[in-house]
C-alpha cells in the first residue's frame, strides 16, 4: 500500500503559515503525548467585512496567539469569507471532510450562516468518511457589531476567552430553529427569529452597521414610519389557528438577545428543548420609549400587551393574506409571512 498523500483541503483559503505536516508515514495518525491521536482541523470562518472590519483587524492580532495556543494538538485552518452565504459553503466542506470543529469568527451573521452549513437538504450535513467516529462541533469568536447568541451564554466579545474554550475542547449539544415557508426550503437559525416591527427594524439597521450599536436605534425609528400593527394567525405545537389581534412584534427565541443586547425571550434558553414564543402587541411609539428599559432588562414579560409562550413549533399568518409582514432570522432579513418555526433538540454539539 503506497503513502497516503494528505489532500488539500478546499476551505483552507489561507494559511499565513502552514503547519508542518504531521502524518505519521500511514495516515493520518499523529503521537500526542502519551496516547495516539488525530492531529485535528479546526477551521475558522472568518467574515472580513465583519463589524465594519473590526473582526480582521481583531483577527489578525489574534492569528499568532492562536497558533502557539492551539497550534501543537490542532492544524488551524482560516478561511476568510468572500461575500454573503460563503461561509455556508466553506462549513459543509470542512464537515464533509471531518474538520473537528468550524469556529465563526464574526457576528450574529457569520454564526447565522455557519449553522447553515450544518444542513444540507433537511438532513445534518455529516463526515464523508463513514467510518469515522467523531463528528464537527460549531464555535464561536465574538466579533460582530451586536453579537447576541453569546450574550446567552454571558460570553463577551473577548477573543482570548473564546480561544481558551475551543482550547478546553468542551461540548454541549444545541438546539436549533428550522423555518419553512411556501417553497420546499429550509432555513435554520440558533439565536432569534422575529417577524413584524423588530424584523423590519433588523432590516434597515443592517444598512447602518458602519455606525456599531447606533445603527439599531435608527433601524427602529425608520421602520416606525408607517407602521400598523397586524392581525396575524397563529398555530402553536400543530394544534388549532388562533387569531392574535395587532401584533407589534412576534419573537421566537432558542437565544435570549437580538438588537444589539436585547433581552427580548428572557426565558429562552438554546439547550432546553424548547422555543420562547415573546408576543407584543397593540404597542404604540410611546410605548417603546416608556418600556425600553424593560425590553433591555428582559423584564417586560410582566407589562401589558405582552405574553410569553413555550412551544416546539409555531405556524404565523397574516390573516390580511398579504405578503409584506417581514421576517428576520438571527438578525438576516429572510422575507415576509407566512412561515412556520420547529425546534431540533439538541441538533449541533458547540464548544462551550
Ligand atoms: N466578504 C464579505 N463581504 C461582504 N459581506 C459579507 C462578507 N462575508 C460575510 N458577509 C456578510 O456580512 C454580514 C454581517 O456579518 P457579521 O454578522 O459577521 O457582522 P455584524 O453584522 O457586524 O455583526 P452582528 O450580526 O453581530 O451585528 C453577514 O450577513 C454576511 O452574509
Amino acid at each position: 500500500m503506497g503513502v497516503r498523500v494528505p489532500m488539500v483541503k478546499p476551505w483552507v483559503v489561507k494559511a499565513e503559515k502552514p503547519m508542518a505536516p504531521d502524518l505519521s508515514p500511514d495516515g493520518s495518525i499523529l503521537r500526542c503525548g502519551s496516547s495516539f491521536s488525530r492531529r485535528r482541523d479546526l477551521v475558522f470562518v472568518v467574515n472580513p467585512q465583519g463589524a465594519n472590519g473590526r473582526t480582521i483587524n481583531e483577527w489578525k492580532k489574534l492569528l499568532p496567539y492562536l497558533r502557539s495556543r492551539l497550534g501543537t494538538d490542532y492544524n488551524i485552518c482560516e478561511s476568510l469569507t468572500s461575500g454573503p452565504s460563503h461561509a455556508i459553503d466553506i462549513t459543509r466542506e470542512a464537515i464533509w471532510e471531518g474538520a473537528d470543529a468550524v469556529i465563526a469568527v464574526g457576528g450574529d451573521g457569520t454564526l447565522h450562516e455557519v449553522v447553515n452549513g450544518f444542513f444540507w437538504a433537511g438532513e445534518g450535513v455529516t463526515n464523508r468518511d463513514r467510518e469515522a467516529t467523531h463528528s464537527t462541533a460549531l464555535g464561536l469568536i465574538p466579533l460582530g457589531t451586536g453579537s447576541d447568541f453569546a450574550r446567552s451564554f454571558n460570553w463577551r466579545n473577548d477573543p482570548h476567552e473564546a480561544i481558551e474554550r475551543i482550547v478546553r475542547g468542551q461540548r454541549t449539544c444545541i438546539d436549533v430553529g428550522v423555518i419553512s415557508g411556501e417553497t420546499k426550503e429550509f432555513h435554520y437559525f440558533v439565536n432569534v427569529a422575529d417577524i413584524h416591527l423588530s424584523a423590519k427594524a433588523g432590516y434597515y439597521a443592517s444598512r447602518y452597521k458602519k455606525l456599531g450599536n447606533l445603527c439599531y436605534v435608527i433601524g427602529a425609528l425608520q421602520a416606525f414610519i408607517g407602521h400598523h400593527n397586524q392581525d396575524l394567525r397563529i398555530k402553536v405545537n400543530g394544534g388549532e389557528w388562533e387569531e392574535c389581534s395587532q401584533v407589534t412584534a412576534l419573537c421566537i427565541g432558542n437565544g435570549k438577545y437580538f438588537g444589539g443586547g436585547m433581552k427580548i425571550t428572557p426565558n429562552a434558553e438554546p439547550r432546553g428543548g424548547n422555543f420562547e414564543v415573546v408576543i407584543l402587541q397593540d404597542f404604540k411609539w410611546y410605548d417603546f420609549i416608556l418600556k425600553l428599559h424593560k425590553l433591555y432588562r428582559g423584564t417586560h414579560l410582566s407589562v401589558k400587551n405582552v405574553s410569553s409562550l413555550r412551544v416546539q413549533s409555531v405556524e404565523v399568518e397574516d390573516i390580511s393574506g398579504g405578503a409584506s409582514i417581514y421576517v428576520q432570522s438571527d438578525g438576516e432579513h429572510l422575507g415576509f409571512l407566512p412561515r412556520r418555526f420547529c425546534i431540533i433538540p439538541s441538533a449541533i454539539e458547540m464548544i462551550c
